[in-house]
């Protein structure tokens, strides 16, 4: 795999290390390292960040929150990590740019689909924050909303686990991983890597999903050159 542009989905617990909640300052460098050695090596590379790290809209639910408050809270820690990764990748010495599908200007660029295509043409690394910028939603399906209206050519989800799996296989130790499968049997065997509608969407935009894990360094690098445990979910 040779990719020009992809979409890089990376779930806020990618972000706080051992912890796993907030910012581990060693995980955000080791993370920016591989980010910006894809970027040197010529790839255009969109992030969506997750907010897990921070708060969950579910997690609000049973705070007397309503939703759509209990998601503007998970959003806004959307855009705290799209900042850290910003400052981080930079530092790496790569440029990035913090977009946010919630428009805070003063704090970094509010998401527009030109503004964003022309960033990663003149290789910015491009970070998106806020997901949608709608409740009611996850990241990982801004993550496919994103990646197909930047004609990324794959999605490559960054988690804490090497692929998809017939159950969790955090839960379940019997759980094969596949190599392969199709987005339709992903949602038909409700395979809760994605959320559905991330799946869905992917399916309709034929979008190659690449699920793989982040935890060693240099996995990105390895996924962009087609090596690598992965599993692949196509249209
Ligand atoms: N069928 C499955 N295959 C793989 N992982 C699964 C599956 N079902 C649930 N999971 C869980 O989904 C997680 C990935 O979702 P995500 O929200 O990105 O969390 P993470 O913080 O681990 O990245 C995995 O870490 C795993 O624990
Ligand atoms: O389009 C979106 C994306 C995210 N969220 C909220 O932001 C939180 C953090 O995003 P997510 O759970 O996807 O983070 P991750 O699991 O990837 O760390 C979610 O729980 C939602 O409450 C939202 O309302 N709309």
């Amino acid at each position: 795999m040779r990719p020009k542009r992809v979409l890089v989905k990376l779930s806020g617990e990618a972000l706080a290390g051992p912890q796993g909640t907030g910012l581990d300052g060693g995980t955000l460098v080791a993370l920016a390292a591989d980010i910006a050695h894809a970027s040197r090596e010529g790839v255009e590379v969109g992030i969506v960040v997750g907010g897990g790290n921070f708060f969950r809209g579910v997690q609000g639910l049973n705070k007397g929150l309503d939703r759509t408050t209990a998601d503007s809270i998970g959003m806004l820690g959307t855009v705290m990590n799209a900042l850290a990764l910003e400052h981080a990748i930079e530092a790496a010495g790569a440029p990035a740019r913090a977009m946010s599908a919630v428009p805070m200007p003063s704090l970094c660029e509010s998401y527009a689909r030109k503004r964003a295509l022309d960033h990663l043409s003149n290789g910015k690394v491009v970070i998106l924050g806020g997901g949608t910028g709608n409740p009611y939603f996850t990241t990982d399906t801004g993550a496919a909303l994103r990646a197909a209206e930047l004609d990324c050519s794959h999605l490559l989800k960054a988690t804490q686990v090497d692929g998809v799996y017939s159950a969790d296989p955090k839960k379940d130790p019997s759980a094969t991983r596949y190599d392969t499968l199709t987005h339709e049997e992903a949602i038909r065997r409700d395979l809760k890597v994605m959320d559905t509608a991330a799946f869905a969407l992917a399916r309709d935009a034929l979008l190659t999903i690449v699920v793989f894990s982040i935890a060693e360094t240099g996995a990105l690098a390895a996924v962009l050159r087609g090596e690598g445990r992965a599993t692949y979910v196509t249209p």
